[in-house]
């Protein structure tokens, strides 16, 4: 499913008028009807329904939604909150459409009355303010939305809640704070991010029959249980443990072994054929108690943390990840600057790792083999140099720009995770939920990758399939036996093999 900024809306649109010939009022129709079956999903039949509606194409869709309920027998007022002359084309069409049949249309001259109508509904729909959203809000849009946010009642918004920008990039602003928004045809980008995504509620998506030929396709997507399904490698029958990949972390010390012990446990959970474990020779009695299958490769070390290592003893893996407990001193820095000039296989970078390959971009960008970056927002904006809010508040634009001019894979995660190639495709994975915000998940999600990566004929793939399955793991825990409160990272790993079952 796309995902888009307001202008790849109106390309799309626009593509669809001029080219397939279907005409404005037409999607207008097939939008306002769709949403209206929506609402239909969400309300009482006995449920007092107020309809804001706006000046522009989203007021249109307002007029022939509140025209389809009205027809179904719904109690339904319509209320045009903006001077007639300020409704044209399109949405006028429609709002004649609503006057011909009889149906009464309020509008917004007596604030006394408004505000009565507004306190006596049982559910309000925002049919105000789309992805034409200019600005700060104007009045009186501004104050009806302030009023409509004081209601106890539910609230549901046509496209966009009023006022929330569609695109990224844009902090201040005052929105309409729907219970549900029925997206209409594609997922706008602040539906994803989370200073926007509190105001959008439930989300449902709307098809209102724009041709897909038209889209613009493949480059932002969300990813979901069916391309899993699809891409998920399948274990063959006559396969053996070399064909499902060597994998080999390097992390943790004497004080945190916690760290790679579940990154090992994860990985071989996720299919990897053989995991090796580099640690701190003090640190492998612990690691192995919790990792039984794993083999180790002791390293130097000074007050149990790691010194460093010959890196060709890790040549013959066929995947690496590093950096989970790792450390923070001098001799690590070291050792990440030859994995990266010397070692020839994919290499997944998280945690302290991430911290030490601040000062070693350049020699990120030369190295060949691929490389993937998995930061949470902290640790993405210390790779950046830039604040976290900053970082935060544009997501899809700075990950594109890391990724591609780094060359990198990068995970960038959270309630919305954002996988971005080094070409600069970018999907989102929405699984998982508040119970994976808890110390040591970030580490299994590692452990995951690295087999995704060490099993999948694609890469990107690979990364949103490991991504998918942490999140998916959490919900299905959280849904049959666990609390969010109590999860903890290594019940995430028990859960897996029950959505392997599910997804394989
Ligand atoms: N062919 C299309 O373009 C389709 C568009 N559709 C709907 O049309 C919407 C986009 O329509 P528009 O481009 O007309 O845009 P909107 O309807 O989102 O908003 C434009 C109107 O809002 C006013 N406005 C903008 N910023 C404001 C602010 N800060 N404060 C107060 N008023 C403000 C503008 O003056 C203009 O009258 C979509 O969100 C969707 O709901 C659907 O009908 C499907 C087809
Ligand atoms: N509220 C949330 N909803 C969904 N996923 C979450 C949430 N909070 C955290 N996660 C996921 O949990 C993991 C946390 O990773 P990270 O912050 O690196 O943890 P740690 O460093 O403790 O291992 C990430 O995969 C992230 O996407
Ligand atoms: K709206």
């Amino acid at each position: 499913m796309e995902i888009v900024t307001a202008q790849e809306m109106y390309d799309w649109d626009q593509l669809a008028i001029q080219s397939a010939g279907i005409e404005g009022k037409v999607l207008m129709e097939s939008a306002g009807r769709e949403a209206a079956r929506a609402v239909e999903g969400k309300v009482e039949r006995h449920d007092r329904i107020l309809v804001l509606i706006g000046a522009g194409n989203n007021g249109g869709d307002g007029f022939v939604l509140a025209r389809t309920l009205l027809n179904r027998g719904y109690h339904v007022q319509a209320w045009q909150v903006v001077p007639d002359e300020k409704i044209s084309g399109d949405a006028l069409l429609h709002k004649e459409i609503y006057s011909a049949s009889n149906y009464p249309l309020l509008k917004l001259e007596d604030w006394e009355e408004f505000t009565a109508a507004m306190q006596s509904a049982d559910v309000l729909v925002d049919a105000m303010l789309g992805i034409g959203a200019n600005g700060p809000l104007r009045s009186p849009l501004k104050e009806i939305v302030e009023l409509a946010n004081q209601q106890s009642c539910c609230r549901i918004a046509v496209d966009l809640p009023t006022g929330v920008p569609a695109d990224e990039g844009v902090v201040d602003f005052d929105g309409f704070r729907a219970d549900h928004t029925i997206v209409i045809a594609a997922l706008k980008m602040s539906a994803f991010l989370q200073h926007t995504r509190p105001y959008y509620g439930e989300v449902e998506v709307v098809e209102i029959g724009l041709p897909v030929k038209y889209k613009n396709k493949g480059r932002r997507v969300v990813w979901q249980a069916d391309d899993v399904k699809r891409t998920l490698p399948k274990r063959g029958a006559d396969s053996h443990k070399g064909s499902h990949g060597r994998g080999l972390i390097i992390g943790g010390s004497y004080s945190m072994p916690g760290s790679i012990a579940v990154s090992a446990k994860a990985a071989l959970r996720s299919g990897a054929g053989l995991v090796t474990v580099a640690t701190a020779k003090s640190a492998i009695p612990s690691v192995s108690s919790y990792v039984q299958e794993a083999t180790f490769l002791p390293m130097n070390e000074k007050d149990g943390a790691i010194t460093g290592h010959a890196v060709e003893d890790f040549q013959q893996f066929d995947g690496v990840a590093v950096g989970m407990g790792i450390g923070r001193n001098s001799e690590v820095q070291e050792l990440m600057s030859e994995l990266l000039a010397e070692l020839n296989v994919p290499l997944l970078i998280d945690a302290d790792g991430l911290y030490q390959v601040k000062e070693l971009l350049e020699d990120v960008e030369v190295r060949s083999a691929p490389i993937v970056l998995t930061p949470h927002p902290g640790e993405f904006a210390h790779l950046t140099g830039e604040p976290i809010s900053k970082v935060m508040q544009s997501p899809f634009a700075y990950s594109k720009e890391f990724a591609c001019s780094h060359g990198v894979y990068l995970v960038l995660k959270g309630p919305a995770t954002i996988i971005t190639s080094p070409e600069g495709d970018q999907r989102v994975d929405v699984s998982g939920n508040a119970g994976l915000a808890k110390g040591g998940t970030g580490d299994v999600l590692s452990g995951i990758l690295l087999a995704m990566m060490l099993q999948s004929e694609s890469f990107m793939d690979g990364l949103c399939n490991g991504c998918f399955i942490h999140g998916s793991t959490a919900e299905l825990l959280t849904e049959a036996s666990h609390s969010k409160t109590g999860l903890l990272a290594t019940d995430v790993i028990e859960g897996l093999s029950q959505s392997f079952r599910i997804f394989s």
